[in-house]
C-alpha cells in the first residue's frame, strides 16, 4: 500500500442470504481527502462504513486501512435523558476513558463549545450535539474520521457551521475524511472527493469531474437536492454562519 493512501478496498463483496449488498466494490482513498459517499435509500452506504469500522466482517475481498478511525455515528443515537455533562461526554471517546484534560479542553473549544464543558448534554442544542460528537470522535487524534449521514437532526445553519469544522480539521491535521451524507449540496460545497454508491460504485473520483448527469440517472429526486446546495449558497452569500 503506497505511502500516500489511507484506504485500499479491493473485490469487495457482501450478500444478506443471496441479496447482494455491496457488489464488486474497488476503490483507494488518499490521505487527506475528504471523501463524500452519496446514494438513493438502501443503496448500501451505511454497509460500507459498517465495513470500513470492522463492525462487518463477514465480507469477501480486502479492505485495507492504515492508520487510526476515528467514527461518528448517526446523531440521533445520542439519548437526551442521559445526565452526563459536555466534558464527559467527550472524555468517553478517549481510549479506556483516559484521563486527557488538556485535549479534552482544547476540542472542545476549537469546535466552539468552550464555557459549556460542565452543561449538560440533553440540554444543548442538536448543532452543538453534533459537535461535542465530533469532538468526540477526535480525542483518540484518529488519522481517518468517518462519519454517518452527520447531517440529520440538524438544521441548516448547525449543518453549514458543522461542515466548516470538518473541512477545518481536514486541512489543519490532515485528517482523511470519509462521510455519507444525503446532503449533495454540501458534499459538492466541500468534499475533494465524491463517491456514489448504489450498490456497486457507479462513479469515484474529484469532485469537480463528476457529472451532475451521472447523478440523475443514480439520483430520481436529484433537483431536489440542486435546490438544496443553492439555498446553502444563498446562506453562505449573507454570511449567516
Ligand atoms: N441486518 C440486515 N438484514 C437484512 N437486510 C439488511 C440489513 N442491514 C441492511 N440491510 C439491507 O441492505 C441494504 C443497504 O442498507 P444500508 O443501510 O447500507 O443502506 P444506506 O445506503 O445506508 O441507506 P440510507 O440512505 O437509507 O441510510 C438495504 O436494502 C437494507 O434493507
Amino acid at each position: 500500500m503506497a505511502n500516500d493512501i489511507a484506504v485500499v478496498v479491493r473485490d469487495l463483496n457482501y450478500l444478506i442470504g443471496e441479496k447482494y449488498i455491496l457488489k464488486n466494490i474497488n476503490f483507494s482513498i488518499k490521505k487527506g481527502d475528504f471523501v463524500g459517499i452519496v446514494g438513493p435509500n438502501g443503496a448500501g452506504k451505511s454497509t460500507l462504513i459498517k465495513i470500513l469500522i470492522g463492525e462487518i466482517d463477514n465480507y469477501t475481498g480486502e479492505v485495507m486501512i492504515k492508520g487510526k478511525i476515528g467514527y461518528l455515528p448517526q446523531f440521533q443515537t445520542f439519548n437526551r435523558e442521559v445526565p452526563i455533562n459536555a466534558y464527559q461526554f467527550v472524555k468517553m471517546g478517549s481510549y479506556k476513558n483516559k484521563k486527557n484534560v488538556k485535549l479534552i479542553e482544547k476540542l472542545i473549544e476549537e469546535v466552539g463549545l468552550s464555557g459549556k464543558e460542565k452543561q449538560l448534554v440533553g440540554t444543548m442544542s442538536g448543532g452543538e450535539i453534533q459537535r461535542l460528537s465530533l469532538a468526540r470522535a477526535l480525542i483518540s487524534e484518529p488519522d481517518i474520521l468517518i462519519l454517518d449521514e452527520p447531517e440529520a437532526g440538524v438544521d441548516q445553519m448547525g449543518k453549514a457551521r458543522f461542515y466548516e469544522l470538518l473541512e477545518e480539521f481536514q486541512k489543519r491535521l490532515n485528517l482523511t475524511i470519509i462521510m455519507v451524507s444525503h446532503d449533495i449540496g454540501m458534499v459538492f460545497e466541500k468534499c475533494t472527493t465524491v463517491m456514489c454508491l448504489n450498490k456497486t460504485l457507479h462513479c469515484h473520483g474529484p469532485t469537480e469531474k463528476i457529472k451532475p448527469d451521472e447523478l440523475k440517472l443514480l439520483f430520481p429526486d436529484f433537483d431536489l437536492w440542486i435546490r438544496s446546495k443553492n439555498h446553502y449558497e444563498r446562506e453562505h452569500e449573507h454570511g449567516d454562519i
